[in-house]
């Protein structure tokens, strides 16, 4: 029930030095809660980050070109995720809780990091916690109708419904981390992982789940992440059921001992982080990767093995990363070289390492839908004319968009990226986008006139360079503007949101691979005069945590 994804990002350990491996081996945090360093935009009250992890991701993004981090890569996502949860009963830790305490719980809910929430009664007066029999019995999903003190504890591989034998591990100021021992009361919705590795390796989170269940939950957690920023439910259509890929895997076979063929190479594991460790589990064989990457995985393996082999008496370093990307077949090691991938038509070409949407199986769905909603008529009903794409990378969505408007102009900080934006519409034959290298706030105030060819043109096969037309972005009409912005998972700056408010464009239509930032960006929109019209999430990363969600916003208010 998998979607092979085509590209991801495996580390390995090896005798050879590297200047990928420092980044990727030596930054971890699971719980970003912990860290002590409040960000600077408004996050909410459980929601930090430590400006130094923020700095090790930029600093692995750079490593990687920027490139798309695949979810595999669970060690760079973590780095900032926000973890939302409700800290309404959470007090100073409970004395007696101890590492290694045996409790029964049930989970309620699962954290935006794929982790299932238990709360655990603890005594009044003293932080105490209560037996675990009595933890069992009292602990309740309603948690406005109590003044029980409650103890939160997270706990991988759970679903919500389920109840639990844990082992705590960790203690931090406002919760516990516990290891899962045994279910006592499976979900109906629980089932055999496919993979042997599933228990293990830190890609996946959800493959003990049926995949109808990862989406419901993945629905319903963009809901309440809309409703935690304030988005009342009258305020917001209800979220849309999360979209699968259009295609299905038949890379259905099981390899339940994939795990155990390790044998002892002076290379070490190659593959993805531990859950919740800072250590490689091996991965020979990756059920959501494409077959063509599975079958170069086996060849890279053997390779890395033999250069191992061959240098083992060269100082042992922490290890490296091996990027694999699957286009149209072809897997592609090598970040620096070009690659070509068809979506609806048009040819995308992109260095390897380069960000470009992971999910083939998906991609035409995305594109089609940012299209629907940008070209749907106006709020005044009048036909939306102008597009500006906000960190538009190569060009995906302001190409794909690009013969429903007179005019797209597309912003992006990479200027490599914005290199293939240009080439991909040559490529495609497009005469209608334009593209600018700097960060995204900067497009609403430039002064370098957006440059196109006219639709009258295009009838005619084409025009000299007389017939361009051009424009200022300030000078776009705004109510036949459509804003598409696409940002990295930390969301939009608050200089972006300010910008885009005075711009105050027709529409806004928001992807993001990270709701928690989106919903927080949304809850700006509204209070500046937006109305939600839809919220869409897709199932672009199946069997993780990972959610891409589209929001449309139409300026109600001027
Ligand atoms: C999630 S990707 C989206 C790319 C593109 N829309 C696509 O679907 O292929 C986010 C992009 O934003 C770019 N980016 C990051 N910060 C930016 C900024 N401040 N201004 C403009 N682009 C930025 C990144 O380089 C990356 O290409």
């Amino acid at each position: 029930m998998t979607s092979p994804s085509h590209s991801f990002f495996l580390s390995f350990r090896r005798p050879a030095v590297s200047s990928f491996a420092v980044a990727w081996t030596r930054s971890t945090s699971r719980h970003p809660t912990k860290s002590r360093t409040r960000r600077p935009f408004a996050f909410r009250a459980s929601s930090t980050v430590a400006s130094e992890e923020i700095q090790k991701f930029q600093k692995v993004q750079a490593l990687s070109l920027s490139g798309e981090i695949f979810a595999k890569n669970s060690h760079v996502f973590l780095f900032y995720n926000i973890l939302m949860i409700k800290t309404r009963h959470l007090m100073t830790p409970p004395t007696t809780i101890q590492y290694h305490d045996v409790l029964t719980v049930t989970v309620e809910s699962l954290t935006n990091l794929g982790f299932g929430i238990a709360r655990v009664p603890i005594k009044e007066n003293d932080n105490t916690i209560l037996q675990p029999e009595a933890a069992a019995t009292t602990s309740t999903t309603d948690e406005d109708s109590t003044e029980q003190k409650k103890w939160v504890v997270f706990i991988p591989n759970v679903i919500p419904g389920e109840t639990c034998r844990i082992r705590i591990y960790r203690n931090h100021a406002t919760y516990s981390d516990a290891d899962l021992i045994q279910v006592l009361t499976p979900s109906e919705d629980r089932i055999e992982p496919k993979c042997g590795l599933a228990n293990v390796c830190g890609g996946c989170q959800y493959q003990h789940v049926k995949i109808e269940r990862q989406r419901a939950i993945k629905t319903q957690q963009v809901q309440e992440l809309f409703e935690d920023w304030g988005l009342k439910r009258d305020e917001f259509p209800k979220v849309l059921e999360t979209l699968e890929p259009s295609l299905r895997s038949t890379n259905q076979k099981k390899d339940k001992d994939s795990g155990n063929s390790l044998k002892s190479y002076e290379i070490g594991p190659i593959g993805f982080k531990e859950k919740a460790s800072r250590r490689l589990v091996d991965v020979p064989y990756c059920h959501i990767a494409t077959p063509a990457i599975n079958t170069a995985l086996e060849q890279i393996r053997n390779e890395k093995r033999m250069e191992a082999i061959e240098e083992r008496l060269k100082k042992p370093s922490k290890g490296a990363t091996l990027l694999l990307r699957d286009a149209e077949g072809v897997v592609e090691t090598n970040h620096t070289e070009y690659v070509d991938t068809i979506v609806n038509g048009l040819t995308f070409r992109f260095q390897a390492g380069n960000f470009f949407q992971n999910n083939p199986y998906m991609l035409p769905k995305m594109v089609d839908l940012v299209v629907s909603a940008a070209t749907a008529p106006s709020p005044k009903g009048e036909p939306m004319t102008h597009l500006i794409d906000c960190y538009c990378g190569s060009g995906l969505f302001a190409l794909g968009s690009s013969s429903f408007f007179d005019v797209c102009v597309g912003i992006e900080v990479n200027a490599k990226a914005v290199e293939e934006a240009k080439g991909n519409a040559a490529l495609n034959g497009i005469e209608n986008c334009d593209f600018v290298s700097a960060s995204a706030e900067a497009i609403f105030q430039s002064q370098d006139p957006v440059s196109w060819v006219g639709r009258e043109c295009w009838w005619r096969g084409g025009c000299d360079d007389n017939n361009r037309k051009t424009l200022l972005v300030k000078d776009f009409p705004r109510d036949n503007t459509v804003v598409v912005v696409d940002p990295p998972r930390k969301g939009c700056s608050p200089e972006f949101l300010e910008q885009l408010d005075q711009y105050r464009p027709a529409r806004v239509v928001y992807m993001s691979c990270d709701p928690a930032t989106q919903a927080r960006d949304a809850s700006f929109l509204v209070g500046h005069g937006y109305k939600i019209m839809s919220v869409q999430p897709f199932d672009l990363f199946p069997q993780t945590r990972h959610i891409e969600c589209l929001a449309v916003f139409d300026r109600v208010i001027n």
